[in-house]
């Protein structure tokens, strides 16, 4: 066929004939992975094996091109997988609908491949693909773009730095006061409402923990106080939810949230010597004000709905979305714990009602502080935490990993390079590269022992493993599992329950560090 003797011409019959034989393993169909599963089936590739675990939304169609509009809702490996072979039908691809941290992708699964490659968004897949590839020893290409950024390397045990040698930052946290008290800032005001009013009012008590709060400043009495204070608060909140469905409801909420909670916090005197204090709002004064309606009306007439998007709001349509969005998320929760009593509704940046009610609640709040207000528009980035994808980012990076891979199945590692994708007006190149760096010695992800170790994980207990790892030379251990510690010689409460009780079931990764301080990572293998 043309297309494979033109392969041939450009990167030599052997590696052609190397690709063609290579099994691929894709992580993710999203921006990067619909590039680069077209690229895979373009340029030789005969075995591919997709997996992405979500379906297609409206807001993937501007880059994720392997999707159209009659896709939405299917799922993203399978349609890639259909789209991809319309462009070369002569090519093995098998999809999965799966999260690649389910169990059935074992070690012994990922040894089954030459090549992984990443196309993930997010740090957890990547660190679980990092370590299975780390345990199979299959080498694995890594990418990842933010806007006009990108970056691609590859990993391999040994040979180059892991995902994990160097800390990666952690997404960015509040303290709880400065959130639920003292915010400053408009994103004060949109993790409150995403993070804590959204949570307390369409969630499960489950959900109560946020991780976008830290916990750092609950030392002092004063805030243990104030924490104590909004506890309480929450609880009369959670009560008025009982009236869910009756007359006046929205009102009730609005006027505990935005007036009394507020008129609480505003007699603490201390609070405001150096802020200025919060002015509580009235539903009944914004309702029957003339003076906004007429704003909002003059509003209405020169704007078109869409662009009501991308202006920030007047007082009074904020409260009229915050009324109607607050019905319909309560009606919709009604109706799902009608089948599951444990149900809850989640914020996602592209469910209308749910935007709208953080985008109405976030921007009461910062009226209440005169804290700048944002459009629609706005708070769909900042709740999303959105950077914009680029096609085009998405589309270099998904070329070089191809790159990557013809050097790494031609076996040329010592090749490779890492390359970002940089932007500015100033620089020289778009592209530059930097040789791959050597496994962090301290790293405790690629420095350490994998092994495997055959056990019934649902007879075994804790006592039992110990036994095991005894007869493998490891004693006086302590063992962990993803920071949780399991054992270790002062706390054996675990000691006599059996693995499958405490999670650690086939294919779970545990931390062994024996009395001479050895690390290994063992992988429970249930039989
Ligand atoms: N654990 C996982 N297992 C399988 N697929 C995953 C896993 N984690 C993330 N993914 C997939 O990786 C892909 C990443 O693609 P991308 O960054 O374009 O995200 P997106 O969700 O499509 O877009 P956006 O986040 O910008 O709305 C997504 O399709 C996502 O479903
Ligand atoms: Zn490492």
């Amino acid at each position: 066929m043309a297309r494979d003797s033109h392969l041939e011409t450009t990167i030599g019959k052997s590696l052609a004939k190397t690709v063609a034989d290579s099994r691929v393993l894709m992580v993710g169909a999203g921006g990067i992975g619909c590039e680069l599963l077209k690229n895979l089936v373009m340029s030789g590739f005969k075995n591919i094996e997709v997996i992405d675990l979500d379906t297609i939304d409206l807001s993937n169609l501007n880059r994720q091109f392997l999707f159209q509009k009659q896709h939405i809702k299917k799922s993203k490996a399978h349609v890639a997988k259909e789209s991809a072979l319309a462009f070369n039908p002569d090519v093995n691809i098998v999809s999965r609908h799966q999260n690649i941290k389910e169990q059935e992708f074992s070690v012994d699964w990922f040894k089954s491949f030459d090549l992984v490659m990443n196309a993930l968004d997010n740090l957890d897949a990547r660190r679980h693909v990092n370590k299975m590839c780390l345990a199979a020893n299959i080498p694995l290409v890594e990418s990842g773009t933010a806007g006009y950024l990108g970056q691609v390397t590859i990993i391999q045990k040994d040979k180059t730095e892991c995902f994990d040698c160097q800390p990666k930052e952690t997404p960015k946290t509040f303290p709880v006061c400065t959130i639920r008290s003292t915010p400053s800032t408009p994103i004060h005001c949109i993790v409150w409402a995403k993070s804590y009013l959204f949570g307390l009012l369409f969630g499960n008590a489950e959900d109560d923990d946020d991780e976008t709060l830290s916990q750092e400043d609950s030392g002092d009495e004063e805030t243990a106080k104030e924490l104590a204070a909004l506890a309480q608060e929450a609880q009369a909140l959670k009560a008025i939810l009982a009236s869910a469905g009756t007359e006046g409801f929205a009102q009730r909420v609005f006027d505990k949230v935005f007036h009394t909670d507020i008129q609480r916090l505003r007699s603490m005197e201390d609070m405001w010597k150096s802020r200025k204090p919060p002015t509580p709002l009235k539903y009944d004064d914004i309702m029957s004000s003339t003076e906004d309606l007429q704003k909002a009306m003059d509003a209405a007439t020169l704007e078109s709905q869409n662009l009501k998007d991308q202006r920030v709001w007047t007082l009074r349509e904020t409260v009229e979305v915050f009324h109607e969005s607050l019905l319909k998320l309560t009606s919709r929760l009604t109706t799902m714990r009608e089948t599951d009593a444990e149900a809850s509704v989640q914020f996602d940046k592209d469910d209308a009602e749910t935007l709208d009610f953080v985008t109405a609640t976030a921007n009461l709040r910062a009226h209440v502080y005169g804290i700048e207000e944002k459009s629609r528009f706005q708070v769909k980035a900042m709740a999303g935490n959105i950077i914009p994808a680029i096609a085009t980012t998405n589309a270099i990076v998904a070329g070089m990993m191809v790159m990557l891979a013809f050097k790494v199945l031609n076996k040329r590692i010592a090749d490779c390079k890492t390359s970002y994708l940089v932007y500015g007006r100033h620089r020289p190149q778009l592209i530059v590269s930097e040789p791959l760096a050597k496994p962090n010695p301290k790293c405790y992800i690629c420095r350490n022992s994998y092994i495997g170790l055959k056990i019934d994980t649902v007879k075994s207990t804790v006592q039992d493993l110990i036994s095991l790892l005894e007869e493998n030379s490891l004693q006086e251990v302590e063992i962990q599992e993803n920071g949780r510690v399991i054992y270790d010689p002062d706390f054996d409460d675990n000691a006599e329950k059996t693995l499958a009780s405490l999670e650690l079931t086939d294919g779970k990764f545990i931390d062994v560090v024996d009395e001479d301080d050895r690390k290994i990572i063992v992988c429970l293998k249930h039989v």
